[in-house]
């Protein structure tokens, strides 16, 4: 699966654009550190944004000229690690917000790297195959002097995939008269790719839940989970689940939800979903998502692509112990609040969404050691970063007092801020 978090902005982040929001709230991570005002100076805004123009002959005969940007937001640790996303309205701003995004999630699951990002922006559904291949190309062309193994690693997000990857690591090589697979993640195997990619996303929730789970001495065949969102991430997450003995007792889609205390049959909800991935609407008694959060589970999953967030009323109705949040900002910052009131173990989308990040971290390790490892490692270590990202962030809520979103900013923006002053920057 590749990275498809969306990149559409929801309303309350239209009026209040996402590099405000992310300011915002890393000001209040370091506030709640301690840190000095010349720290967050520093971090509130990439070290580097680079825009580019790139002319593609198209088709027709025309030249269109295309708008690229990368951006780095600190290389105070190593270097930068982010992806790159093919859309018709992402912005400079939206790529810096990105990029300090990754910076937290490198930070929360301590890799040796920063945060960065890229986008270029078009729509790849209205180019042709040999179009979308000279852009990702041109795209490498205009950014080369900025990118590179010890620099700046670029990997998949939103439409970028292995072929686009492996056209990006051909256009590098030949431009450096070098192999180097190092530059760049999510490659196909074949050209120093890694194992385990697939499905980052849904593995890092598995194995949150669990790690959850396990914290809370709730053992996985006592549990129920409610999974709000039966798409690419909720079937791989309700299927996983179910094998591990997780009873499914609810899902939802676009058009409505199931709940059965008694336990969904996963594989026949999956066999009977559409092509648009709807399985609710072929059900006569189907009820209503708020219906659904609120009926009764031990975890909730939020893995669906719902506009609108969990808001701190929907929080009051949540009866679930454990809440995991699959992408950014689909609980409002009051209803994270009032679920860590009540006690519910918020999981944030900051730790789920780091397994990309982690992966891209493995996929150059391996490269790094010229040396391939079985998909089984590849899990492992997974399995290893997220829990002690997990531990890390638990242990700042207790002992800071405060909620599991907050705790994973603080986490996430720590190290950076002190790699920052022991290079004496601030
Ligand atoms: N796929 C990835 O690689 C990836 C990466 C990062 C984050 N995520 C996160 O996971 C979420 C799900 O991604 P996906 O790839 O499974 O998406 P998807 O489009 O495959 O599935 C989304 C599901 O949400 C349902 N849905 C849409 N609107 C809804 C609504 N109003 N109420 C209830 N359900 C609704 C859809 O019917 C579908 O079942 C994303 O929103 C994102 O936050 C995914």
């Amino acid at each position: 699966m590749m990275g498809k978090e969306s990149v559409v902005d929801s309303d309350k982040e239209k009026s209040h654009d996402r590099l405000t929001i992310m300011q915002e709230l890393i000001a209040s991570a370091l506030e709640k550190w301690g840190y000095t005002s010349q720290v967050y100076e520093l971090l509130k805004q990439p070290l580097r944004t680079l825009t580019v123009r790139i002319p593609i002959k198209m088709d027709s005969g025309e030249t269109k000229t295309f708008t690229g940007f990368r951006v780095q937001h600190s290389d105070a640790i190593g270097p930068g690690i982010g992806g790159v996303r093919f859309h018709p309205e992402v912005t400079e701003k939206d790529v810096q917000a990105q990029a300090i995004w990754t910076s937290l999630q490198a930070g929360v699951i301590d890799i040796p790297y920063g945060g960065a990002s890229g986008a270029i922006v078009c729509n790849p559904k209205e180019l042709s195959f040999r179009e979308l291949e000279a852009l990702s190309r041109g795209y490498v062309r205009a950014i080369i002097s900025f990118i590179g193994p010890t620099k700046d690693v670029i990997a998949p997000d939103a439409i970028t995939n292995t072929q686009i990857m492996a056209w990006m690591l051909d256009e590098f090589s030949q431009l450096k008269t070098n192999h180097s697979p190092g530059f760049i993640s999510g490659k196909p195997l074949i050209l120093g790719g890694s194992l385990g990619r697939e499905a980052a996303v849904g593995k890092g929730i598995v194995i949150a839940a669990k790690a959850t789970a396990k914290r809370i001495k709730l053992p996985l065949e006592k549990a129920r989970a409610i999974i709000h969102g039966f798409g690419n991430v909720g079937t791989y997450v309700a299927q996983t689940l179910n094998d591990a003995g997780v009873k499914i007792v609810g899902i939802s889609d676009g058009h409505g939800a199931l709940y059965d205390p008694d336990g969904l049959d996963v594989d026949y909800l999956m066999d009977r979903r559409d092509s648009f991935g709807m399985v609710t609407n072929i059900f006569k008694k189907s009820i209503s998502k708020d219906e659904l959060l609120a009926e009764d589970c031990e975890m909730i999953v939020d893995s669906s692509r719902d506009p609108n967030e969990l808001t701190a009323h929907d929080a009051e109705t949540v009866k679930a112990g454990i809440y995991i949040e699959t992408g950014r900002g689909k609980i409002s910052e009051e209803a994270s609040a009032r679920l860590h009131h009540h006690g519910t173990c918020v999981i944030p989308g900051l730790l789920t969404n780091a397994a990309n990040t982690a992966l891209s971290y493995l996929e150059r390790v391996q490269n790094n050691q010229d040396y391939a490892w079985m998909e089984e490692e590849v899990n492992q270590a997974l399995e290893g970063l997220l829990e002690e990202a997990l531990t890390s962030i638990v242990d700042v809520s207790n002992k800071r007092n405060v909620n599991m979103h907050e705790a994973a900013r603080m986490a996430g923006i720590q190290k950076l801020a002190n790699a920052s002053r022991l290079r004496g920057w601030v």
